[in-house]
């Protein structure tokens, strides 16, 4: 902890003041105004404070917990922290700093996806941790999208439930291949339910393409784990999984050659400070200077980046696969949205329209029982956004479930995108198919996005009729 002054308006400091531990010289000058203190890291996002260099000594990567609403993805990510803070290697948080919205506080549910940091003996860890909740299922694939590798967490007094399928089901098809499996609640289970529930998570894992018979399985009980209650089942389990996960999940290779891009999740306002876009550097390197431009939602808006940060440590440069926050200049908050790409000038360029090659799921997979015609209106899921599609079929009447089709897909706006994207396309509530870019079209006319957007209307009108 270092001491520096601190010359901000005192009603910003009363309310951190539990935060914050003051010292003599503190108290002295109270009421001229300038307070020095000591204070660990910024708190409220309002404070100059000093903040630690990020120390590059291990390789990063990103992971998170996944799975039904309930089965303890938030408890399990704070009795990780907690595990490991015993072991210093992370500072540990407590179950409602990961769940701190007040509507998430309130429903005892989580809604926003929450980015924590750890570090085993052999990596740093970023762990983004999920919704489970249907409704906000948007939120989880954003969240998966960032992620090299996957806890799935499935309670034993449950077992596999519809999210657990469908969380698997978009983890593939966002191209999460690793998963690892933590089995939780066995304080609240029989030997027996534990047993079958792992037979049950194989077997459903192997129908849907990963390596059902060879996946680590971990069973625990994270709340023992966090309440520091029955060693066997807390934190013993919680170091096994840790085990399973350095060296079961792979480190990918990142692409540091090419021109940065970030897709934007979030977008704060720090008073004094700037905007700060936060988000998973996909590729290339970002420092401190670099010129960058936003796109997306029809707009292109350059700008400069002027601090680099991971989990409010300051970083020389940030390579892909970081948990990024850019403070950028000359930007507003409100200008940029999430779903648009920080990128390298020039180097990206939005389009809304594209040929496909898309994999339409099929009833046991979650997908839709019957077949779809041209001009079916769907939402695509890229990144870190997503936009209303209309689609045309142009090489036979109809599509079935479980076909895989060439489609041309018109969306309502353009967006960034390029040949060898992947995207998820979805029906209202249902996942429909996961596709990749195949070429990029000319641009829609006028008229033809007008048509699209009137196509849209007409729908939720008779959506909202129904
Ligand atoms: N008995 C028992 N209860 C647990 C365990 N882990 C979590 N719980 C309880 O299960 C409930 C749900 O836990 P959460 O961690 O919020 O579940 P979640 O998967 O994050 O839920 P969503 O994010 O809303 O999908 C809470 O009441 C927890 O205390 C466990 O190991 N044993
Ligand atoms: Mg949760």
């Amino acid at each position: 902890m270092a001491s520096f002054i601190v010359a901000r308006s005192l009603p910003v400091l009363h309310r951190t003041i539990g935060q914050v531990i003051l010292n003599d010289a503190c108290k002295l000058h109270h009421q001229s105004r300038i307070i020095q203190c000591t204070i660990p890291t910024y708190t409220q996002n309002r404070f100059y404070a000093e903040k630690k260099v990020f120390d590059r000594n291990k390789p990063h990567c990103n992971v998170g917990t996944i799975g039904h609403v309930d089965h303890g993805k938030t408890t399990l990510t704070a009795a990780i922290t907690k595990v490991l803070a015993d072991q210093k290697l992370a500072e540990a948080k407590k179950y409602q700093d990961i769940d701190n919205a007040p509507e998430e506080k309130a429903r005892g549910i989580t809604i926003n996806v929450a980015h924590i940091e750890y570090q085993t003996e052999n990596r740093h860890y970023g762990h983004t941790d999920c919704p489970g909740h249907a409704d906000y299922i948007k939120n989880m694939i954003t969240g998966a999208a960032q992620m090299d590798g996957a806890i799935l967490v499935v309670a034993a007094t449950d077992g596999v439930m519809p999210q657990t399928r469908e969380h698997l089901l978009l983890a593939k098809q966002i191209g999460v291949e690793h998963l690892v499996v933590f089995i939780n609640k066995v304080d609240a289970a029989d030997k027996e339910m534990v047993e079958l529930v792992e037979m049950e998570i194989r077997e459903l894992m192997s129908q849907m393409g990963f390596d059902g018979d060879n996946v680590p399985i971990v069973s625990g009980s994270a709340l023992c784990a966090l309440e520091g209650k029955n060693p066997e089942m807390g934190s013993e389990a919680i170091t096994q999984l840790l085990k399973e996960i350095d060296s079961y999940i792979p480190t990918p290779v990142r692409e540091l050659d090419k021109p940065f891009l970030l897709p934007v999740e979030h977008v704060y306002s720090i008073p004094g400070r700037g905007t700060v876009v936060t988000g998973r550097l996909e590729r290339g390197v970002l420092k401190k200077g670099n010129d960058c431009e936003f796109v997306g939602y029809n707009k292109v808006m350059k700008s400069t980046v002027t601090g680099v940060e991971m989990f409010h440590q300051i970083l020389e440069e940030a390579q892909a696969g970081d948990q990024v926050g850019a403070l950028v200049r000359g930007v507003k908050r409100d200008d940029i949205k999430r779903g648009m790409v920080m990128a390298k000038p020039g180097t990206v360029k939005s389009y809304d329209h594209i040929e496909s090659q898309v994999y339409i799921l099929n009833k046991e997979e979650g997908g839709r029982t019957k077949p779809f015609t041209s001009f079916i209106q769907l939402q695509m899921f890229c990144r870190t956004w997503d936009c209303a599609i209309q689609v045309i079929v142009p090489d036979k009447e109809m599509v079935m479930p479980g076909e895989d089709s060439r489609l041309i897909l018109k969306m309502i706006r353009p967006m960034v995108l390029e040949p060898g994207q992947r995207f998820t396309l979805r029906d209202g509530s249902q996942t429909l198919g996961t596709g990749v870019v195949t070429k990029i079209l000319p641009s829609m006319t006028e008229g033809e996005r007008l048509q699209l957007t009137e196509g849209k209307k007409a729908r939720e009108k008779r959506v909202s009729q129904k």
